[in-house]
């Protein structure tokens, strides 16, 4: 991988209680790649991409976004150095139109009166279609959300978090809920604007559809800790991540649907 390192994660741990939900779990991401991080349901997945982003405090190790340690900054202070997310159940404002909620998040960069929406609704209006044009969407600027079919909703939610013009995107399941082949079809989108923007995305998926088509590199999470990271074709091939995800005994190919319970 040859773009700049824009995450670093090294011997990252948290509990709860007696649960040692992530266990001394190492990994990097480079502007431009797809890295995806899967596992069994409680293998750690959520817990990691929570501290990665700041919700909730590592209890060891360390995490740099652009060689900046993150130790003790809140979410926002961390989304301030470049990290976007979407999340598993997509969200719009569904009262206004898909234009509007792109420009809402561009807003969020104005200060004063100028950041109310009432004195503000024609800011950021070329900005937001360029947004729209990127993902797809400038036939639908002017449609409101509540009208969209939720393949579009998340699609638009990746326009929202695209907008803040992140180094680094997670998402947590970004394609739960929609039909298989716009499932595909959000990754392919995901994965294209990365590479022609640099952007670093860590997702997180059970679809091992979407996983193996537009993954660069895997990660392997079981009860806490990596037991497997490399490419689709190595990581699908590896004995012990077959027993514990995939299914022992055979191997996935393109055709086959593998969506672990
Ligand atoms: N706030 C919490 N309090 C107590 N235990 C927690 C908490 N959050 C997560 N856990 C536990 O930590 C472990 C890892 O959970 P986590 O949600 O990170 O897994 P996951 O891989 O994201 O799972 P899923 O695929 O179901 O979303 C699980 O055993 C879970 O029950």
């Amino acid at each position: 991988m040859t773009g700049a390192l824009l995450l670093e994660v090294e011997h990252l741990s948290k509990s709860y209680g007696g649960v040692h939900a992530v266990v001394d779990v190492c990994f990097s991401l480079h502007a431009g790649e797809m890295l995806a991080l899967i596992g069994p349901n409680g293998a750690g997945k959520s817990t990691c991409f929570n501290m990665v982003n700041g919700q909730i405090p590592a209890d060891t190790g360390r995490i740099r976004i652009g060689g900046r340690d993150t130790k003790g900054l809140s979410p926002r202070q961390v989304f301030r150095l470049g990290v976007g997310r979407t999340f598993q159940i997509a969200e719009v404002f569904s009262s206004m139109t898909v234009r509007e909620n792109v420009q809402a998040v561009l807003m969020t960069g104005d200060t004063g009166l100028a950041g109310l929406w009432g004195a503000a609704g024609k800011r950021h209006v070329a900005a937001a279609d360029a947004v729209l044009e990127l993902i797809g969407m400038a036939d639908m600027a002017e449609r409101p959300c509540a009208d969209m079919a939720y393949g579009d909703v998340k699609k638009l939610e990746l326009g929202i978090a695209l907008a803040a013009g992140p180094k680094l995107l997670l998402m947590d399941e970004p394609a739960a809920g929609m039909a298989p082949l716009e499932r595909v079809a959000l990754m392919a989108l995901t994965a294209r604007i990365a590479k022609e923007r640099g952007i670093g995305v860590l997702f997180t998926e059970h679809d091992m559809d979407v996983v193996f088509s537009h993954a660069d590199r895997m990660m392997v999470l079981d009860r806490g800790r990596l037991i497997a990271e490399g490419s689709p074709e190595s990581v699908r091939r590896d004995p012990k991540v077959r027993a514990v995800y995939l299914g022992d005994g055979r191997v996935y190919d393109s055709g086959e649907r593998t969506v672990p319970a």
